[in-house]
């Protein structure tokens, strides 16, 4: 997956948050969207994964070489973000046989391959609701990580973990990198996005804003 961001604005009220934001995420590279508390990181994810529209600027996403109406990316991305909520009255089992059917996992994964590789097995009849906040956050990044889509969006991927769930997520964000996979990751802490291999400064697109 490719997005072309061009000129991109966002403006709330008579506020805007960013202007003429140009950049071509260019497939199978990592980068890390960088700001501030309030810098517009969110809004600009929320913006490339077609779920918030700009206020001025367009986006072009391209997919095996050919155009991708936006309409179509919600079913080519895997999203984990601090706001997106978990169903909390299922179990993990239920969860995964619910969320797996809209979002396949990686051809050769299983759900119980999954629980294993968020270290999660003891808890696969636990409600969500019972989980600790780490927990919840492994289970979020294993399900965007381990999806199978061509685009990958971040924000803030290393909330709520101590420094096992860092290093966790670190082992496992480089091992479901393939060659035309995007992946997108907003952050201000520099363990979270040190392997990116390109940065998006949103305040390079504030001044005068
Ligand atoms: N729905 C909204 N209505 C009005 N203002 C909003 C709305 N959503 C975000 N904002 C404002 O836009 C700015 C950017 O917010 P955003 O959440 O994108 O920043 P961020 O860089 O992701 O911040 P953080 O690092 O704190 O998560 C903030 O000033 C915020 O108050």
């Amino acid at each position: 997956m490719q997005i072309e961001a061009l000129g991109l604005g966002r403006r709330y009220g008579r506020q805007w948050i960013f202007r003429e934001l140009s950049h071509v995420f260019r497939p199978g590279t990592a980068t890390a969207v960088l700001g501030p508390n309030g810098a517009g990181k969110s809004t600009l994810l929320s913006i490339l994964a077609g779920q918030l529209l700009p206020t001025s600027g367009e986006v072009r996403y391209t997919l095996g070489g050919r155009a991708l109406p936006v309409a179509d990316v919600p079913r080519q991305l895997a999203y984990c973000a601090p706001y997106l909520e978990l169903p909390e009255d299922f179990t993990l089992l239920e969860l995964l046989a619910f969320h797996t059917r809209l979002k396949p996992l990686r051809p050769g994964l299983t759900a119980a391959g999954l629980v294993e590789l968020m270290y999660l097995t003891k808890a696969r009849h636990q409600p969500i609701r019972e989980f600790s906040s780490g927990m919840k956050q492994r289970l979020k990044l294993g399900l965007a990580l381990y999806a199978a889509t061509p685009l990958l969006l971040l924000d803030e991927p290393t909330t709520n973990l101590d420094a096992t769930g860092t290093a966790w997520y670190l082992e496992h964000v480089a091992r479901v990198r393939t060659a035309d996979r995007l992946v997108i990751v907003s952050s201000n802490v520099p363990a979270e996005y040190a392997f990116c291999e390109a940065q998006v400064r949103i305040t390079d697109y504030q001044r005068g804003a």
